[in-house]
């Protein structure tokens, strides 16, 4: 059964304002094959939470379906906005207008956001994937992650291109992945390493001294566009948790080219666990990052798992 009604939230500033043209590219292609639908603009950082809670708490439509025109960021604000009301389930449609992108990539959604649109609109029944969800107890904080949480170099990165000036000129230039390995290179030499405890699934702790890179993630990609995690996925129930160590830095880059070669288990650096339920303690006072926003600097305590999120998009 096709949807018959699109609530579209939209963020404007996403993809530093690239999103604008793709919703105008959009409703111009829903108001052509008289598609109904009704526009929500995120207005201020933080706004699409509240627009998706006004939408579950509000929707009486049997057929509708919740379309986000926006980033990674975007997409997981209007989750974590349906989660807080009865109507979690509607399913949430996307298209990708935001710098990175990973999620798209991640799931097999076209990163075209016409073509993007064409899955959504093909779309006859809800698709279940997995989303990860997390649990800070050093600042009692919860929420959901589409792609991943990270601590240490990666948020460091996170922290440098969301105030980067160069990410608003690349973006402009529909080049606003390689804002990522901007953000990278100037990050790499100044992040310093730190020690990480991680629990399995069956409770085993490990103390993992000079880590670099750490992150729990939903499906392959971070960062815009690399392939560090080639075994996770968003359909095993799993997610995935990584520790890196930095022994030195030509060491580290190696290990992570091996990484997106698939070829990193046979180095003792590289640490991998997988389940449903992990744990991971920093000491240390360390940024992290949640799907590309920044969670701050703290000594971090959290729990991972995951749930399932109806989405609304045809994969091949
Ligand atoms: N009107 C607005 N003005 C400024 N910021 C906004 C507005 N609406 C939402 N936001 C903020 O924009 C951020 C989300 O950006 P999003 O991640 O979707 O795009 P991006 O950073 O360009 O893309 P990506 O995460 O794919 O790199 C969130 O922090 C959100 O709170």
């Amino acid at each position: 059964m096709a949807a018959g009604f699109y609530y579209i939230i939209f963020n404007p500033a996403a993809g530093s304002g690239n999103a604008v043209k793709i919703y105008h590219a959009v409703k111009a292609e829903l108001d052509a094959r008289q598609i109904a639908y009704e526009t929500r603009v995120s207005r201020y950082a933080g706004h699409t939470i509240q627009l998706a809670r006004q939408i579950g708490s509000f929707n009486e439509r049997q057929d509708a379906v919740v379309l986000t025109i926006g980033g990674d960021g975007t997409l997981n604000q209007t989750i974590t906005g349906l989660r807080m009301t009865p109507q979690s389930d509607l399913p949430v449609g996307y298209i990708p207008a935001g710098s990175g992108n990973d999620f798209a990539r991640g799931v097999g959604l076209s990163e075209d956001p016409m073509k993007a649109l064409a899955q959504v609109l093909a779309a006859e029944a809800p698709l279940t994937l997995d989303i990860g969800r997390y649990t800070e107890h050093t600042h009692h904080e919860n929420g959901y992650f589409v792609n991943n949480v990270g601590i240490g170099f990666d948020a460091a990165v996170v922290a440098s291109n969301t105030h980067s000036r160069i990410k608003r000129i690349l973006n402009r230039l529909y080049l606003g992945k390689l804002s990522y390995f901007f953000s990278g290179v100037k990050t790499f030499f100044t992040t310093k390493t730190f020690d990480v405890v991680v629990y399995d699934q069956a409770g085993k702790m490990e103390l993992i001294p000079r880590a670099f890179l750490v992150d729990a993630t939903n499906h392959p990609y971070f960062g815009g566009g690399i392939r560090f995690m080639p075994k996770a996925t968003p359909t095993d129930g799993l997610l995935d948790l990584v520790v890196v160590e930095h022994p030195n830095w030509l060491a580290f880059l190696f290990l992570l080219v091996q990484m997106i070669r698939g070829k990193a288990e046979q180095y003792p650096q590289v640490h991998y666990l997988k389940g449903k339920h992990l744990r991971l303690e920093t000491t240390a006072l360390e940024p992290g990052q949640m799907d590309g926003e920044e969670m701050g600097t703290r000594a971090f305590e959290l729990e991972f798992t995951t749930t399932t999120q109806p989405f609304w998009f045809k994969l091949d």
